[in-house]
């Protein structure tokens, strides 16, 4: 077990110092499509590990597109028998002339704030706003009951994953935001204030799905989430840590190393040992979902088509349009 820790940890610090790199080096690699890069790290036959950095501007919204990535994307480290690990993370968004998509410099400008001299200074980061509210308003039935059976799709595949899934949280993180972090096995939080995290649903008008309500009531257990999901409450990390919603917060610049290192204690553990105690663990609650697929679908569509709850979004949304920085 020490042995197989310590040559866990050689690769994920090795990696860890390279991952950061865009060039391929020794063992590396890396696929992208529009919306998620992934990077893979460790030589050929040893255990690598892989790092899913979102980067759909400008807030990391789960849109239609955007879902249909992910997953794709998971499913190939799925297939592939060499990664034992996924570190889920957002790409720098407010930084986007790094990471050079999408971002025009009026959009940079408008994710900045400026300080009392009038200097711009950098809004927080967003590790993802939760679903597109654009796909839920204005649209049709039918594309509602689409939108649904891809956001179903994606939660079955994180929550079911044979992978050690993490998340570093280095930003905001509300309602399908949370519900990547809360599908992982383990979660690290940046410590800045500025980021909250949790299932705020009812502030917009509309009710979080049972299946979600649960996965938050066995991360958090039943009466914290009961209040939380009521009042829709978003945590700053000292508190997302105190209920239970992460499981670490660190200083901003030691979120990625942090989760590596655990990561290396993670895949010290025996795989088969470890899956089968994660779908023990979580079969049941996934099945209460896979019961009910289409019924849950139905409920969507003909939830977010309601014209009060159309109404509510579109309050949602103009309140997010006017907001000052
Ligand atoms: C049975 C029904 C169950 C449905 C379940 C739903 C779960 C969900 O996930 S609902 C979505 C909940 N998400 C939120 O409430 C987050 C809303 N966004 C924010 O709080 C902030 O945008 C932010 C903290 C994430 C970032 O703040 P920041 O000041 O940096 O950026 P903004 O100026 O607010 O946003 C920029 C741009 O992005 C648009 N936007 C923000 N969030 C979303 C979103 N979730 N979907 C689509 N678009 C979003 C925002 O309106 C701005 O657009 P414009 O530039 O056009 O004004």
């Amino acid at each position: 077990m020490a042995m197989a820790l310590r040559a866990a940890s050689r690769v994920l610090l090795r990696a860890g110092s390279r991952l950061g790199r865009r060039e391929a080096v020794d063992g590396a690699r890396r696929f992208a499509n529009k919306r998620v890069l992934v990077e893979t790290e460790g030589a050929a036959g040893a255990t690598r590990i892989a790092v899913m950095k979102f980067r759909n501007p400008p807030v990391n919204s789960l849109s239609l597109d955007f879902l249909t990535e992910f997953v794709i994307s998971l499913e190939k480290l799925e297939n592939d028998k060499s990664i034992r690990g996924v570190i889920l993370t957002s790409d720098s968004l407010k930084r986007g002339n790094q990471t050079k998509v999408a971002a025009t410099e009026k959009t940079e400008e408008k994710r900045a704030t400026r300080d009392h001299g009038g200097r711009l200074q950098e809004r927080p980061g967003i590790f993802s706003a939760g679903l597109d509210l654009l796909e839920m308003y204005g649209r049709n039935p039918a594309h509602y009951a689409e939108y649904w059976k891809a956001v179903q799709e994606l939660w079955l595949r994180l929550y079911l994953s044979s992978l050690t899934l993490m998340s570093a949280i280095n930003g905001a993180s509300p309602a399908g935001g949370c519900l990547l972090a809360i599908t992982c096995d383990y979660r690290i939080m940046a410590d800045n204030p500025k980021y909250t995290i949790g299932l705020n649903e009812s502030l917009l008008g509309i009710v979080a799905p049972f299946w979600l309500k649960d996965n938050y009531v066995n991360t958090i257990g039943h009466r914290a989430a009961e209040r939380a999901l009521q009042l829709g409450t978003l945590f700053p990390p000292a508190e997302a840590l105190k209920v239970g919603v992460v499981d670490e917060v660190v200083p901003e610049d030691q979120v990625h190393s942090k989760t590596l290192s655990v990561m290396a204690k993670w895949l010290a553990i025996p795989d088969h040992s470890r899956q089968l105690t994660k779908t023990m663990m979580r079969k049941a609650t996934a099945d209460n979902l896979i019961k009910q697929r289409e019924a849950d679908i139905q409920n969507f569509a003909s939830f977010i088509s309601r014209d009060s709850i159309q109404k509510s979004l579109h309050m949602y949304l103009e309140k997010l349009k006017h907001k000052k920085g």
